[in-house]
């Protein structure tokens, strides 16, 4: 089963059931006019599903498009415009290439307007409520840990080693090498607080430090050191986690699925990496694609024409009035049928 270390003070909050509260939100991030939207799209669709009480901020880079944005409003969503960041000049070989616009994540810390967020990556899908991860206690940020054991690891002395925390025993980092690697998370999933000191020292240290293989997920494991705590890996299961550590996956209680495995993304998925046609990843890549064509998890909103009309029977139009710029969920806009 899953080491030690991992906070079993989530099973306290599993029974309760929390009153929902308007400062917290899921939170994603979203760059590109590429295909990762239909990511969010599935996201968004995904906590619908799952009745979460909370509504999905999608941050999104200006080089998203206009019809991106508007599909993410017909979703529910609520989108916000950030300004990219990038790390300092550097001849940093990242893991990933692309990995350099991850940086952007960091502006997350400047939606002060919640008091407590669930950041989830594009690429992740929820399949059981986990809202009472905003019940956790303030002060923390929680996470699941990584494994070091795919390629895309090979740059460190863990992977040369064969050394990772998911089975520290098995082969044990070396004493002459002083202490293991401190607890190192996936920053696929985090729960955090939002925070204008935290964010502006966030983009203080970041101007300091050399950028490394894994880009904002090294910074932010440097960053947060000292006060993350490991949640359990049902909240963010990192794919290579089926192969590389199965005795440490009960799959039929995990909740959140994190498809960062090379070829794993669903709306990308061709079978055809490695590992791709295991029986357990084609069945969740079908799990995936089954929220995300489901037409019944799409949200439910009013249409209005461009006149300021509501079709009637879509939403009374009092409710519509009640509904404040802020927290109306997006509306269809559709061009009012032209003059006669
Ligand atoms: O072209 C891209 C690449 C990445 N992302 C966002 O950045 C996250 C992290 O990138 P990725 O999922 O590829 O990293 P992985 O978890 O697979 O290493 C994605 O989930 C998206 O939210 C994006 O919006 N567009
Ligand atoms: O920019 C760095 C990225 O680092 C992480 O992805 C990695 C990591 O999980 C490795 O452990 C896996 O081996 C690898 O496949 C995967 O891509 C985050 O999930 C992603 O959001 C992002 O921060």
């Amino acid at each position: 089963m899953a080491p030690q270390h991992v906070s079993a003070g989530i099973k306290a909050v599993d029974s309760a059931k929390p009153a929902a509260l308007p400062n917290r939100a899921y939170v994603t991030f979203l760059a590109g006019n590429g295909d990762y939207v239909k990511g969010v799209v599935a996201l968004a669709k995904g906590l619908r599903k799952v009745k979460s009480a909370y509504p999905l901020l999608v941050a999104v880079l200006p080089d998203v498009p206009a019809d991106h944005r508007r599909l993410l409003l017909d979703q529910g969503c609520i989108v916000r415009e950030i300004d990219p960041i990038y790390p300092p000049e550097n001849q940093t070989q990242f893991a990933m290439a692309y990995y350099v616009i991850n940086y952007s994540k960091l502006r997350i810390w400047e939606f002060v307007e919640y008091k407590k967020m669930v950041y989830l990556d594009g690429d992740i899908q929820v399949y059981d409520n986990i809202d009472h991860l905003f019940e956790l206690e303030d002060g923390y940020f929680y996470a699941v840990m990584d494994c070091f054991c795919e390629k895309t690891w090979s740059h460190t002395p863990q992977y040369k080693l064969g050394y990772c925390q998911q089975c520290p025993e098995k082969v044990r980092w070396p004493s002459e090498m002083g202490h293991p690697p401190a607890l190192y998370f996936n920053a696929g999933m985090f729960v955090f607080e939002p925070n204008i000191s935290v964010y502006e020292k966030l983009l203080y240290t970041l101007k300091i430090t050399p950028p490394t293989p894994f880009a904002e997920q090294d910074f932010l494991n440097m960053f947060f050191k000292d006060i993350y705590k490991p949640i359990p890996n049902v909240y963010n299961l990192v794919l290579a986690m089926l192969w590389r550590h199965p005795e440490n996956v009960e799959l039929d209680q995990v909740k959140v699925v994190h498809y960062c495995a090379a070829g794993s993304k669903p709306w990308r998925y061709a079978g055809t990496e490695d590992n791709m046609q295991r029986e357990d990843i084609k069945m969740l890549v079908k799990k995936w694609w089954d929220v995300y064509n489901d037409e019944s998890l799409d949200s439910k909103k009013p249409v209005v024409h461009n006149d300021g009309a509501m079709e009637s029977g879509t939403l009374q139009p009092l409710i519509a009035a009640a509904m404040t710029e802020a927290n109306a969920p997006a509306v269809k806009y559709v061009a009012a049928p032209s003059a006669a």
